[in-house]
């Protein structure tokens, strides 16, 4: 097991920002942090990276104990939202850096700063400045440097936060083909859960200092522990006093065994969805969310100002509280 955090706690004066962890994280996965902002993320990575000193606790590395352990002697990588690039050195000489400063011979340093920026797909843009480069190709430059120095974990915070969602997108799949290829263990911070869900091998649902729940993408989605990782992990509506996702209602325009009686109140076309707002005849008539798809709305013959009759869909997972 690569990582091991055992009893980790974190307090800022009265605060407590991490508040008994244990997690193990295995080797050669991508394991995503995730959660609310505030919720102590980025300071577990940074106690992992050796940036920040727990209170109490130990942080295990390949079977070491690197709690005592300076940053340099942990070999980690990591990468930052705004990565501070030595903006007067080429990409080259940044990505070198790392080696340099560990008085690799010359060959060797020029060879892997070569294989490195066909890695990250920057070789043509090896004599640039950072300055001129995209912020997409300025954090694969980041990832390279991180990469330089072999490290056994590979530790990432928000490495795409400030990028655009179109190149976000791209980087992360890129990620994930990187990682499938180099499986470097590698832990990414984001509060991102589309990010999370498509990329990561493992999930570690934080909030308030606490794991919530730990698990592949599939089981915190489709078996999530509670009503805030369910929540947390996509759009939830409630129906007969249960939280459900939208599109586990199944919706009927007959008379059926249901859990709810409304009318369709609102009627949004998101691209190939129709998202309803279905306003219930009883309770407190707060607008129930059922999203369909345009064929099935049109199948269904839905309105907005139709009766309809609301029930949980066969086989939908609900939160057991
Ligand atoms: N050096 C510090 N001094 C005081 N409080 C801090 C310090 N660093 C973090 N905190 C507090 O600890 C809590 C957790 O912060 P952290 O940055 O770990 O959260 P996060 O989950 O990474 O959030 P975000 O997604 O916004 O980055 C926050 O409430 C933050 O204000």
């Amino acid at each position: 097991m690569s990582i091991v955090v055992s009893n980790v706690t974190k307090r800022f004066g009265d605060f407590v920002a991490l508040d008994d962890i244990n997690l193990t994280i295995p080797t050669g996965g991508l394991t995503a942090l995730l959660g609310p902002s505030g919720g102590g993320k980025t300071t577990l990575l940074r106690i992992i990276a050796g940036l920040e000193e727990a209170d109490t606790g130990t942080i295990e590395i390949e079977g070491t104990n690197a709690t005592a352990l300076p940053v340099q002697k942990r070999n980690v990588g990591f990468v930052f939202q705004h990565y501070a690039a030595f903006k007067h050195m080429t990409v080259a000489k940044n990505v070198a850096f790392g080696l340099e400063i560990r008085k690799r011979p010359k060959d060797e340093v020029k060879k892997r700063v070569q294989e490195l920026l066909e890695l990250v797909h920057l070789e043509q843009w090896s004599q640039r400045l950072p300055s001129q480069l995209s912020g997409g190709q300025r954090q694969r430059m980041a990832l390279a440097r991180a990469l330089a120095i072999e490290p056994t974990v590979l530790l990432l915070d928000e490495p795409f936060g400030a990028l655009d969602a179109k190149v976000r997108k791209e980087l992360r799949d890129w990620l994930r083909r990187l990682h499938d290829e180099m499986h470097v263990t590698t832990v990414f911070v984001t509060h991102d859960q589309e990010e999370a869900l498509e990329v990561a091998d493992s999930l570690v649902i934080i909030n308030e200092g606490r794991i919530e729940q730990i698990g592949t993408p599939d089981d915190l989605y489709d078996r999530p522990a509670s009503d805030f990782v369910l929540s947390f992990l996509g759009p939830v509506t409630t129906l007969g006093g249960t939280l459900v996702r939208p599109h586990d209602i199944e919706i009927s325009r007959y008379e059926q065994a249901a859990a709810a009686v409304g009318t369709i109140t609102r009627w949004t076309r998101v691209g190939f969805e129709i998202r309803l707002e279905v306003t219930p005849e009883e309770g407190d008539k707060t607008p129930i969310q059922v999203v369909v798809t345009r064929s099935e709305a049109t199948t269904l013959g839905l309105h907005e100002g139709d009766r309809v009759w609301l029930r949980v869909k066969v086989g939908a997972d609900r939160v057991v509280s």
